[in-house]
């Protein structure tokens, strides 16, 4: 039996993620690149690189990453290249896209026969959450002035529009669209590649996914275009747990259950968004607050109705625990990382990565 804490990667459910997104690619022509900032773990890139074109990178050492580990194109994306790592960018990567007119113009001459884009941002997107929105006010995500972009266009092939976030509503979706294509359209006329990013959640089970394939087809046609899109959650949703330990119970006007995880140092992403954890099933008659065991007071998973009293020794799972938790995993408290498995397609689990002290200690000096 593993050892708690440790993510379990279930490949057959990932298999049905991507089995969408090379459906979506046969349907309407558009190329999928993993979102390395969602998901990172490469010991399933094996699988997912048969079903998508390559990735897409938030810096150099992602664009590294999804060279060297994933087959396909490698795009290169970052809000801000410093002057020292552009060369070895350039070298990762098969297409640039800049986030700036300031910054393509800085590397317009390093750059020079490299196939290049730069981020357009429409001012509109679906994020309900200010941090998350790259149409806030005064955001620095990518250049929205069409007439500015306009004294460019001749040092790019394409563009990048990212402002879907965890979208599942394909009307929105159109609806956005058009909205780009009535703002952009004669700057998309005169391109051969636009991104249309992340954060459309179209391998969800209820998606109109053929309505989105004829979508996007459409809209590939009417310009000539080759359209990416950048699936970061859409590729591994539902497709991972976090499984853990409860360590402790205790009473304080609620039953409380301490697990040997923590929600700050492996499921960040819910504190931010001050969101729950998940079980499955939830629907019994005793309720626990399951916390993590770091010593921030929030450090709470949610609260979940069990079947049974919990006891110290039993073991629970968060589901949906692959975007935004391997990748944004830290050594607060010194907390052991939680190990990575994956469930094969013959069904046989293999642990692929445990972390120990010197792991913990070599992050620091
Ligand atoms: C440029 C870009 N592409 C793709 C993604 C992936 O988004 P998601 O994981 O919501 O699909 C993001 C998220 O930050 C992004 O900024
Ligand atoms: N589940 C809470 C919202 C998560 C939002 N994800 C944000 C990542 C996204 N790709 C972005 O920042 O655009």
């Amino acid at each position: 039996m593993i050892k708690t804490p440790y993510y379990l990667i279930d490949k057959a459910a990932l298999l049905k993620n991507l089995e969408k997104i090379a459906y979506v690619r046969q349907q309407s022509g558009a190329k999928s690149l993993l979102a390395l900032k969602c998901f990172a773990t490469w010991s399933v890139f094996d699988l997912m690189q048969e079903y998508m074109d390559g990735t897409t990178s938030s810096s150099l050492y992602e664009v590294k990453l999804g060279n060297t580990k994933f087959k396909g194109e490698t795009h290169a994306y970052s809000v801000a290249y410093s002057d020292d790592e552009i060369r070895e960018v350039l070298d990762h990567s098969d297409k640039i896209i800049f986030n700036s007119i300031g910054q393509l113009s800085r590397f317009k001459d390093i750059s020079e026969g490299k196939t290049r884009g730069l981020r357009v941002n429409p001012q509109v997107s679906t994020s309900e959450f200010l941090i998350a929105d790259p149409a806030r006010p005064f955001s620095r995500l990518g250049e929205w002035d069409p007439s500015k972009i306009e004294t460019v266009i001749s040092d790019v092939s394409g563009f990048m529009f990212h402002n879907n976030c965890e979208n599942d509503d394909f009307e929105r979706f159109d609806e956005m669209l058009t909205f780009i294509e009535e703002r952009f359209g004669h700057l998309i006329q005169q391109v051969s590649w636009i991104s249309l990013g992340g954060g459309i959640h179209f391998t969800g089970e209820d998606y109109p996914i053929d309505q989105f394939c004829q979508r996007l087809k459409a809209f590939s046609e009417k310009y000539d275009i080759q359209v990416y899109l950048e699936p970061g959650e859409a590729s591994i949703t539902k497709s991972t747990t976090l499984e853990v330990t409860v360590l402790d119970t205790l009473f304080n006007g609620k039953n409380l259950a301490v697990v040997d995880s923590s929600i700050e140092a492996h499921m960040l992403d819910l504190l931010i968004y001050r969101e729950s954890a998940k079980m499955a099933p939830c629907d019994g008659e005793h309720e626990y607050m399951i916390c993590g065991k770091s010593c921030l007071a929030g450090d709470i998973f949610g609260e979940f109705k069990f079947k049974q009293t919990l006891q110290v020794g039993d073991r629970l799972s968060f589901e949906d625990a692959a975007g935004y938790t391997m990748v944004k995993k830290n050594w607060f408290n010194g907390v052991k990382m939680p190990s990575i498995a994956i469930r094969q397609l013959d069904g046989s689990i293999e642990l692929v990565r445990e972390f120990d002290y010197n792991d913990f200690e070599q992050n620091l000096s």
